[in-house]
């Protein structure tokens, strides 16, 4: 790295830390040492070439000034610099707008600090920047220039002080955008009710979809001139008693369309009520006769379904209260499937885990396999579970397996999925057939693209307090092209490897604190640790011979200094490289710490493992010269 480019960096950190003392130890950062070479605190580089590509100070307690100017003025930096988080510090700015000369800014995040002024127009030059987090500031101005940013798919400034009205922003690219508690006035743009209400509240001046207070016009339409008064004291009491009212509504015309199926279904007889015992479940006899081979539906999801057999395509998700009976089917490829048809297709249970049981659905007709998981008992209230559908709807990444259908009652709820022909992570490597070997190339880039997706989950749902919950090697699936996938993101209750009662048996995460929250985060890092370490070792997850679980046994071999003895044998054999086996083995090790909060960032875990597999892809290169000479 050149001199002026070391020299900046020593100035900007110099600006940043401010006289109070820093939360964490950080090595570098002085002019006799390279940020790349002598790995920096909060740097990270290229691999191929020495530059520096992310800066991230988050939690120091930095106190100081953000002079973006003092890096984006240097073009070395300017050019290379593609994230930049200062999120939880103490930092107020200067000169803000000069970090629209880091034009290859793809991630910009200033949460939590002290930022204040208006909010500089320049942004909008980041032509690359996809995510902005400026929320929990005291920035002030307009919003008027960032919709020019075309590419953003996250815009986070709630609890500012902006104001003026909403600009138009292209709603259909975003996947996160929130404007809550500001000064915001006027009507919410076409396309903003792609977000909730809760993207918009506190801003007591906005109006209109989605937000429960339509607009003055729209008002003076519906409302007699003698009803004037009592709209205003429905802004006075805010928009919670006007949702409350709002749900109200949709509870009332719930228990009607409740009341319907209830009616109907008596009207039906009573030869349907004839149940016979099938396993755990009560089938009606006419079932039981109408297909002769088993099948996954139970008795009471059944008689709900089979008086209202509907199948709600495409965005159906998105149009509003609707009944206990609802399937919503959002993939193109299970479009046209019959509800009925999925409840008579023969079934085959996969297994029953800790929060229910998974059939194989087999819809011949449609030349589909579907996979449904029944969870019974999720105390997760429906609204909450439907809300949460909606948002996991909207969140998509190739390896992520998505939810295609799902029903939910009081009693139990179903997650239909696609069914991967290629089975888990854990099969594949606990259960194959001897002779067949998953190789440390295999396992490094499984490692890769579990940390990239999650960390991708993560940075879309951290704002909606949804971690993955359940992450282990059954819950990684390979689809049909050999490829990894994450299934059953933010469904299931969430994991607590750390026993903390805080956590302790919720299964709803709406009623956790944000402390709370954070620590089903951290949860899921520990998860992730722990997948890494059966990649590496081989081992199954669960309780080693001594009694110990899988991290415990291997963080007590690394330390009394046997790490090699950690490795999957098949690896050692196969010649892989040791010294990338060791950096992943501790990248493995920090995510299982012991204290939840000194567990790095998913961000970092997944820049770490990038690293390695990069660098292991290079020296297989390199490894084809004959002059090589492989560690
Ligand atoms: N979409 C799918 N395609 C193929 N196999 C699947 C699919 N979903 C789940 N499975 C497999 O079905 C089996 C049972 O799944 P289940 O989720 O009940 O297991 P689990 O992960 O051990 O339990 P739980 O998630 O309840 O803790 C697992 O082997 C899982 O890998």
């Amino acid at each position: 790295i050149e001199v002026d480019a070391i020299d900046a960096l020593v100035s900007f950190f110099e600006d940043l830390s401010g006289n109070l003392s820093l939360s964490s130890p950080v090595s570098g950062w002085i002019r006799t040492s390279d940020p790349c070479e002598s790995k920096w605190t909060g740097i990270v580089c290229y691999d191929q070439t020495p530059s520096v590509k992310s800066i991230t100070f988050e939690s120091f307690n930095l106190s100081g000034t953000f002079k973006p100017n003092t890096i984006c003025s240097i073009p070395s930096l300017a050019t290379s610099i593609v994230f930049i988080s200062l999120n939880n510090n103490n930092l107020d700015g200067e000169n803000l707008e000069a970090v629209s000369n880091c034009k290859k800014l793809t991630h910009l995040y200033t949460s939590r600090n002290r930022f204040s002024g208006i909010l500089p127009d320049s942004l909008s030059h980041l032509n690359n920047l996809k995510r902005l987090d400026i929320s929990n500031n005291r920035f002030s101005g307009s919003l008027s220039s960032l919709p020019r940013i075309s590419g953003l798919i996250e815009f986070i400034a709630q609890n500012n002080q902006l104001s003026g009205s909403i600009p138009e922003f292209d709603f259909s690219n975003l996947v996160t955008f929130n404007v809550s508690n500001n000064n915001l006035s006027g009507p919410i743009p076409p396309g903003g009710d792609l977000f909730t209400a809760a993207s918009y509240l506190g801003n007591p001046q906005l109006c209109g979809d989605p937000l429960p207070n339509p607009c003055e016009s729209e008002t003076q339409r519906a409302t007699p001139p003698n009803a004037a008064e009592n709209s205003d004291d429905r802004k006075k009491s805010g928009p919670n008693s006007a949702e409350i009212l709002m749900y109200s509504g949709y509870v009332l015309v719930g228990l009607g369309l409740f009341l319907v199926i209830v009616i109907k279904l008596c009207k039906k007889g009573t030869k349907k009520e004839e149940l016979v015992e099938e396993g755990d479940n009560h089938r009606s006899k006419e079932d039981v006769d109408a297909s002769q081979t088993p099948t996954f539906a139970s008795n009471e999801f059944r008689s709900v379904a089979m008086s209202k057999s509907e199948v709600f395509a495409g965005n159906s998700v998105e149009s509003g209260p609707v009944s206990s009976s609802l399937i919503v089917l959002t993939s193109p490829e299970v479009n046209g499937l019959k509800f009925e048809e999925l409840l008579k297709a023969p079934a085959e249970l996969l297994g029953r885990g800790k929060y229910g049981s998974v059939y194989k659905v087999k819809c011949e007709e449609h030349g589909m396999t579907l996979v449904v998981k029944r969870i019974k008992d999720w105390s997760l209230p429906s609204n909450d579970f439907k809300s949460r559908m909606k948002r996991l709807n909207h969140v998509k990444h190739p390896n992520l397996l998505p939810v295609v259908a799902f029903y939910c009652s009081k009693q139990e709820k179903l997650l239909v999925y696609e069914y991967q022909p290629n089975g888990s992570l854990l099969k594949f490597l606990h259960g194959m057939p001897t002779g067949q070997t998953f190789d440390w190339s295999g396992r490094l880039g499984v490692a890769s693209t579990i940390a990239e997706v999650l960390a991708f989950m993560h940075d879309e749902l951290h704002q909606d307090g949804i971690p993955h919950g359940n992450l282990k090697s059954s819950n990684i699936l390979f689809n049909k092209n050999m490829e990894p996938c994450i299934s059953e993101y933010g469904l299931m209750a969430i994991n607590n490897p750390d026993n903390s009662p805080a956590i302790d048996i919720v299964n709803n995460t709406s009623q956790l604190n944000p402390d709370q929250i954070e620590s089903a985060f951290r949860a899921d890092i520990h998860a992730l640790g722990v997948i890494l370490l059966e990649l590496l070792t081989g081992k199954r997850p669960m309780v080693q011979n001594n009694g110990m679980d899988l991290a415990k046994w291997v963080v007590s071999v690394v330390k009394e200094e046997w790490t090699v003895e950690v490795f999957d044998r098949a690896l050692i054999r196969e010649g892989a490289s040791e010294e990338r086996m060791v950096n992943l083995l501790q990248v493995a090790i920090k995510c299982v710490d012991r204290s939840p909060d000194s567990r790095p960032s998913i961000n970092q875990i997944a820049l770490m493992i990038n690293n390695i597999k990069e660098e292991d892809e290079r020296s297989m290169d390199v490894s084809e010269s004959p002059f090589e000479i492989r560690n």
